[in-house]
């Protein structure tokens, strides 16, 4: 089937037909009860959470387990007693379930892809891209453990009968934690990428949209992954949090979520671990965009568009600060103002639609208090500001595209993340002063350049202090990061690894080296 990218600008006509059919054929089966899955078993817990769609008003996506201590205790057992077995089960073999399971979710593309339309509301280019993201990504990881020969090396040895080699090896049980915005494609990759290098996971989703990652639990049970291997279990982050850091089982965590949740855990995993075990941390960001007067303004205003209010803004990777040389600043604010002005803002199972409804109202809320702290800071909002719910909306919380200027550069808005459609312009003079405006932020995800000026771009390149960094990128300013196109990883408050997921090296994060001195007996 034709690869649809974040950035992709069209498609076969079929695709569309076969992900209506499956948006039918799930949205049919939603509100059932969905289990936790331990070793392969359905757990019930005491208690269960109900998660409605935002797309409208009583769209019941099911019911889940509240786990707590017992169950999350389980599936850590369950994980340990499967440990020894998978983490010696040759590379090959562990290659050959993770391809089994990508095989099995392109089998399940179209229900995947409606499966996350519905549980949080991305548009149907948004998640046929997600699910492509999540297979890549399982591919990916499967052929660099390939081309790395399962990453044992054969070290110089000092006498001809002595053999050296250095072997990476696994840690052992894993916490997948992962965020509601790429509900599959985040929770499968960091699973996979666990499981591919022979450790062990449970995996815990966000409760906004947890039916994802319990399918693609199934999806792994159903390739033969080995009873334990692979766990799912559901409930309040905090409450994981708390057990996983007092665990001796949890051998490591790798967590996919906001800044303050990943510093929190970073900080009692630490605590309460007898001794430094791996956090694989991936959190939010600021992420900036500079458009000089050399930049071919239309084609800035539209990718900028796309990065600021794809998914309505509610991506790491989103365009959050824009910064504009002074001399083309007004005509490119009214490029990009008219721009938004045309977005398709709708029921994100329609086809068209290029924004759809936020995750709840909590996030309208951070949308409103921001416009409103705008404008008490003197701000100009230049296009949208609106928030909007209602019966015409079937209940969905809605906020237009929203471009704001004159703010400060410590205002809230420039600071901290919002998760919402929202992008703020400032202008510069020099490129010196660009490049110190956009890295001023404890920040360090993905940032965006639009110049013809070659020197521009290299100078950009060179000084920028962001993980992903992109140049004249036409689908999406500082979005739409693809596994094996661009290593995906954060600096500084935005990750603590410096690998990025879908990178060459991102795999080293779930292994420890081993060196193996084999002397003659
Ligand atoms: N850097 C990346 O690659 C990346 C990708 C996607 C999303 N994000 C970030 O994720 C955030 C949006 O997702 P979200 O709202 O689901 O984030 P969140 O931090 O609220 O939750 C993320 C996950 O962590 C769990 N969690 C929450 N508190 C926890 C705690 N104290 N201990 C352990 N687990 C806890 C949640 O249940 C969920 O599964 C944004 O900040 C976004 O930038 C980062
Ligand atoms: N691959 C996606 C991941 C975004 C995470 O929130 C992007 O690059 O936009």
């Amino acid at each position: 089937m034709e690869e649809i990218m974040y950035t992709s600008r069209s498609r076969d006509p079929d695709i569309d037909r076969k992900y209506e059919e499956a948006l039918v054929a799930v949205e049919s089966e939603l509100g059932q009860v969905h289990p936790a899955r331990v070793a392969g078993e359905e757990i019930f817990a005491d208690e269960t959470f109900t998660v409605w769609s935002p797309i409208e008003d009583g769209l019941k996506i099911g019911v889940f387990q509240q786990c707590g201590e017992i169950t999350a205790k389980a599936a850590f057992k369950a994980a340990c007693d499967a440990y020894t077995a998978w983490s010696q089960t040759p590379f090959e073999v562990r290659c050959a379930h993770i391809e089994a399971a990508a095989d099995q979710m392109e089998e399940d593309f179209f229900r995947l892809a409606a499966t996350i339309t519905l549980e949080c509301a991305k548009t149907r280019t948004e998640a046929l891209a997600e699910t492509g993201e999540a297979v890549a990504l399982l591919r990916y990881y499967s052929s660099v453990i390939r081309e790395q020969n399962g990453f044992r090396q054969p070290m110089p040895a000092d006498t001809e009968t002595d053999r050296y080699e250095s072997v990476l090896r696994p840690y052992g049980a894993l916490a997948v934690i992962s965020p509601f915005n790429f509900p599959l494609a985040l929770g499968a990759g960091a699973s996979a990428a666990a499981l591919i290098t022979g450790n062990t996971t449970v995996m815990k989703p966000a409760s906004a949209a947890p039916l994802s990652m319990l399918t693609f639990c199934q999806i792994l049970e159903e390739a033969g992954m080995p009873e334990g291997a692979a766990n799912c279990i559901t409930g309040s982050g905090p409450v994981f949090g708390e057990i996983i850091s007092r665990s001796p089982d949890c051998a490591g965590v790798t967590f996919t979520g906001s800044r303050d949740a990943g510093r929190w855990l970073q900080q009692e995993y630490t605590t309460w671990q007898p001794y430094p075990k791996p956090m694989i941390l991936e959190m939010g960001s600021k992420n900036p965009c500079i458009v000089t007067a050399q930049a071919d303004l239309k084609k800035a205003a539209e990718s900028i568009c796309r990065g600021a209010f794809g998914y309505s803004g509610q991506k790491c990777s989103a365009t959050s600060r824009v910064y504009v040389e002074k001399t083309v600043f007004a005509s490119f604010a009214e490029l990009l103002a008219n721009r938004a002005a045309h977005c398709t803002v709708g029921d994100p199972r329609a086809k068209g639609v290029f924004m759809g409804p936020l995750i709840n109202t909590a996030a309208r809320e951070r949308f409103d208090a921001a416009v409103a702290s705008v404008i008490d800071a003197g701000g100009e909002v230049l296009s949208g500001g609106q928030s909007y719910s209602g019966e015409e909306t079937h209940g969905a919380q809605f906020a237009e595209p929203t471009i704001v200027a004159g703010i400060p550069d410590d205002h809230p808005v420039i600071t901290t993340e919002l998760f919402a459609p929202l992008v703020a312009l400032a202008p510069f003079t020099t490129m010196q002063e660009a490049l110190h405006l956009a890295n001023d932020t404890e920040y360090g995800l993905t940032a965006g350049i639009f110049s013809q000026d070659k020197a521009e771009v290299e100078a950009f390149f060179s000084g920028i202090r962001f993980g992903v960094c992109y140049a004249n990128r036409e689908g999406g300013a500082t979005t739409g990061g693809w596994p094996g196109y661009q290593s995906f990883g954060g600096w500084n408050g935005s990750g603590s690894t410096g690998k990025g997921v879908g990178g060459p090296y991102y795999l080293l994060s779930y292994m420890r080296e081993q060196a193996q001195s084999r002397h003659a007996g």
